[in-house]
């Protein structure tokens, strides 16, 4: 398999796939300056890397919006999951393509997460959320039972999420907040209780 960004949040997905005791051929970066990652390759092109149809992809790239960008350029390769063995994931739940998942995560029953989400260490994802495609959970987020979070928003790192709360799309939730009242599309949060400090461009 192959992975798209050669960051450092590549390098965490990097030693998901060896957990998982996968093979990682190379990995794929626009900047030409980029020539290795860990122990791995990093080629320019999808022809550089000699990609064949049956290569499986994750795009590792940790912004939201470049992410959903690149998914739209690589429509047509096969995107797959990785979970490190570390997390918990409930057998009743589901987890989209492109989908990584790391080292620490809970995601409990009935809950649905879509496609190229980022579940960074250590999050915990409750019972009956639905998380939709290109959302980021940073480390140590907690989001208690029946709670939405919409397309290519990213919830910051240590937040809390009540239950019952619906948060829209390309939403910014920063770092410690907590957020007790459901947040429009596009807007940038902060603090205890969480407060609407500006909006987001949309997309
Ligand atoms: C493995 C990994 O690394 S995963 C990545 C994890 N990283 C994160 O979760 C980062 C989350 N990002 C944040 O919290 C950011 O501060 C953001 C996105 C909320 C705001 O960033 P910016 O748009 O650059 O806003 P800026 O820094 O100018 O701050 C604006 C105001 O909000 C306040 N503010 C910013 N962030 C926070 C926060 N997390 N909590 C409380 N207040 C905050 C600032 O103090 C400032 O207040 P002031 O106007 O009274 O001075």
């Amino acid at each position: 398999m192959l992975m798209y960004g050669a960051s450092g949040h590549a390098k965490v997905i990097c030693e998901i796939l060896e957990a998982q005791g996968r093979t990682l051929y190379g990995l794929i970066d626009d900047n030409p300056q980029v020539t290795s990652l860990l122990d791995y390759s990093v080629y320019n092109t999808l022809q550089q890397a000699e990609v064949v149809p049956d290569d499986e992809f994750i795009i590792s790239i940790g912004s939201n919006r470049i992410r959903k960008i690149v998914a739209h350029k690589l429509s047509g390769v096969k995107f797959t999951t990785a979970i490190h063995p570390a997390a918990v994931v409930s057998p009743r739940c589901s987890i989209g393509q492109g989908t990584v998942v790391m080292a620490n995560v809970t995601v409990n029953v009935h809950s649905h997460i879509g496609n190229h989400v980022i579940l960074n260490t250590n999050c915990s994802i409750d019972h009956d959320c639905l998380v939709e495609d290109y959302v980021h959970i940073s480390p140590n987020v907690a989001l208690s039972g029946n709670v939405q979070v919409g397309e290519g928003t990213q919830i910051g790192i240590g937040a809390s999420v009540m239950q019952n709360i619906r948060i829209g799309k390309w939403v910014m939730v920063g770092a410690g907040a907590v957020i007790i009242r459901d947040v429009p599309d596009y807007a940038v949060v902060v603090g205890n209780p969480g407060r609407i400090i500006k909006m987001n461009e949309p997309a």
